[in-house]
């Protein structure tokens, strides 16, 4: 049987010596959406911090495509996508200039790439102003608009639907509903209550692993 595209075992996680959940097994497969739910400082952004390398653990091990992913490090951006809860782009450069930096971690995009992409999330107009001139939806659409340029596959995604108007959030939706239908992956925390849901959606509340 072939391994998982993630997974994770008996994962604990600390903060400020408390423990926020631990003996936490987790499993992503290929075409899967997981959608990690609880209340405020349960620990769901720890947990998305840990599943894409940028934190360690308390204890327990994360292996990508069967790999542990501390020795992913070298390849990393090629196999995830880590959009964070705040838009993480640089207000001195344009929405064009981000995307470039940004899209280099993986694949290099042309600049018809980016202007293509930046137009499937409503910036048509607004590709070369800089982004701290845009309102906070319109950053969270320049961040958002990398799920539209060649990523990899597992995007791992904490609020993205932060500061997005009602068209957007439902844009973005079908959009991550797509991407597993098409044989991508979705890590994602919201608040939100998803109305669309690709067929092997699951729900990971971290209000229930309480520890
Ligand atoms: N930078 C930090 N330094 C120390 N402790 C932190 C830090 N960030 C978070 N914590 C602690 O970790 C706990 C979990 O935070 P985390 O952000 O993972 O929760 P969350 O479930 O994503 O919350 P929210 O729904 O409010 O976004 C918090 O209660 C807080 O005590």
């Amino acid at each position: 049987m072939s391994s998982p595209f993630l997974e994770a075992t008996a994962l604990s996680c600390e903060r400020d010596w408390r423990l926020l959940f631990e003996n936490l097994d987790i499993r992503v497969d290929t075409g899967q959406m997981l959608q990690v739910s609880g209340p405020n400082g349960s620990g769901k952004t720890s947990l998305l911090r840990v599943l894409a390398g940028l934190r360690q653990p308390t204890s327990g091990q994360i292996r990508l495509k069967g790999q542990p992913l501390s020795s992913r490090n070298g390849d990393l951006a090629s196999h995830l996508l880590w959009i964070g809860h705040a838009a993480g782009i640089k207000g001195l450069l344009s929405a064009e200039e981000n995307l470039a930096w940004l899209c280099a971690l993986h694949q290099p995009a042309s600049r018809a790439q980016i202007w293509k992409a930046l137009e499937a999330v409503g910036l048509r107009g607004f590709e070369d102003v800089p982004c701290n001139t845009l309102s906070a939806g319109q950053q969270r659409r320049v961040a958002l608009a990398r799920l539209y340029l060649d990523s990899p596959p597992l995007w791992i995604l904490d609020e993205p639907f932060t500061a997005l108007d009602k068209q957007a959030v439902s844009q973005l939706e079908a959009h991550l509903a797509r991407h597993c239908q098409q044989g991508g992956l979705v890590v994602l925390t919201t608040h939100h209550t998803l109305s669309s849901l690709p067929a092997a959606y699951r729900d990971l509340d971290l209000g229930q692993h309480a520890a």
